[in-house]
């Protein structure tokens, strides 16, 4: 596990004063099918709003890690994009992203919509899984329980245990959950913490996520901007925060945050779609990031927000490379 052990988890015996006897520490991520509720569970098991979930598919794009603290295990949660057909260098660079991710976790969920039958796209990325040197433990997670009767929940849960003797594997537990209707969640962080190896706490308490505030800013603002758009368009959208600062001179009770930042697109045909008539999704888009980002770090915020257009930035590796991909 290259990152625990850059976070440090001692060999045996040597664990830090404090910890408790039994302590289990370690990483985890879930797997799935574009839209298959990767994001919303991370958030949900993680408590607080970390990773950015829309309703359109491919939205994620960083591995963003949520912290699941407990006073029996530290469960770093990391949120990968989708697995799927490179087109561009950007499609690249996220599918070595993913897997190297499956390298270096102890547990994978394997997320399976309940309310979708299971397709070539999930055999696939299950089997990739099971392609691997090294093969993490898997959890199958049913995915938006509430969504379903019990009758489709059942054939569900059958034909999720089927895909062990077609692809070979071999699931240490199959769990039903809804994250947005809060069901089974304990009982999936149960399973997968039951899988960690014991060792000692891997991020201060406390702490949700060791994304810097910048980049949850940035996906805050993506998300806003992802809101009602379609087709291409979500893929062409990324976020870049210029600064970040608290704004000097204010008292000490009524701080205020400025933050300047700049959405970039691909076209100009694009930039009009987010400015809108006379500016009028820019506007909202700035209304709505500015709320979440409230939300999220406790501050009222000032939000300059602007729109430029990157020819073609996917498919260019000097603009990848600035951009942080
Ligand atoms: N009813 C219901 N909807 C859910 C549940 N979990 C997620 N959703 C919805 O499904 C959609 C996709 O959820 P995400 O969490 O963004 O899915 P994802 O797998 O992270 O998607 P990508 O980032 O595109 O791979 C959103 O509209 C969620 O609100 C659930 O438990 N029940």
């Amino acid at each position: 596990m290259t990152d625990a052990t850059a976070a440090g988890p001692p060999d045996e015996g040597q664990l830090p004063a404090g910890t408790p006897p039994g302590f289990r520490s370690g990483f985890a991520c879930f797997v799935g099918r574009p839209n298959a509720g990767k994001s919303t569970l991370t958030n949900a098991l993680v408590g607080s709003k970390i990773a950015i979930a829309s309703s359109k598919p491919q939205t994620t794009r960083h591995a963003i890690r949520g912290i699941v603290h407990r006073p029996d295990a530290q469960l770093v949660l990391i949120d990968t994009p989708g697995l799927h057909k490179p087109r561009t260098l950007l499609g690249e660079r996220l599918n070595d992203l993913v897997r190297g991710t499956w390298t270096e976790v102890d547990v994978v969920g394997v997320c399976l919509p309940a309310n979708e039958k299971i397709g070539p796209g999930d055999t696939y990325l299950v089997g990739e899984i099971a392609k691997l040197p090294k093969q993490p433990r898997l959890i199958a997670v049913a995915t938006k329980s509430d969504l379903v009767r019990p009758e489709r929940m059942a054939q569900h849960l059958l034909a999720i245990q089927g895909l062990e003797q077609t692809l070979g594997i071999a699931w240490s537990s199959i769990v039903p959950v809804s994250a947005t209707a809060g069901e089974q969640l304990d009982v999936l962080a149960d399973e997968i913490v039951a899988l960690l190896p014991e060792g000692p706490m891997l991020y201060p308490d406390g702490e949700i996520t060791d994304e810097p505030e910048v980049t949850l800013v940035a996906e805050l603002i993506r998300e806003a901007a992802l809101e009602g758009v379609r087709d291409e368009l979500p893929h062409s959208i990324t976020v870049e925060v210029e600064e970040m600062g608290l704004r000097e001179g204010r008292p000490e009770n009524k701080p205020l945050l400025d933050v300047y930042a700049s959405m970039i697109v691909e076209r100009d045909s694009q930039k009009g779609i987010i400015i809108g008539h006379r500016g009028s999704r820019l506007k909202e888009i700035g209304a709505a990031a500015r709320q979440q980002i409230e939300a999220l770090l406790g501050t009222p915020v000032y939000l300059d927000l602007k729109v430029k257009v990157l020819k073609e930035w996917q498919r260019n590796a000097k603009h990848l490379n600035r951009l942080g991909f």
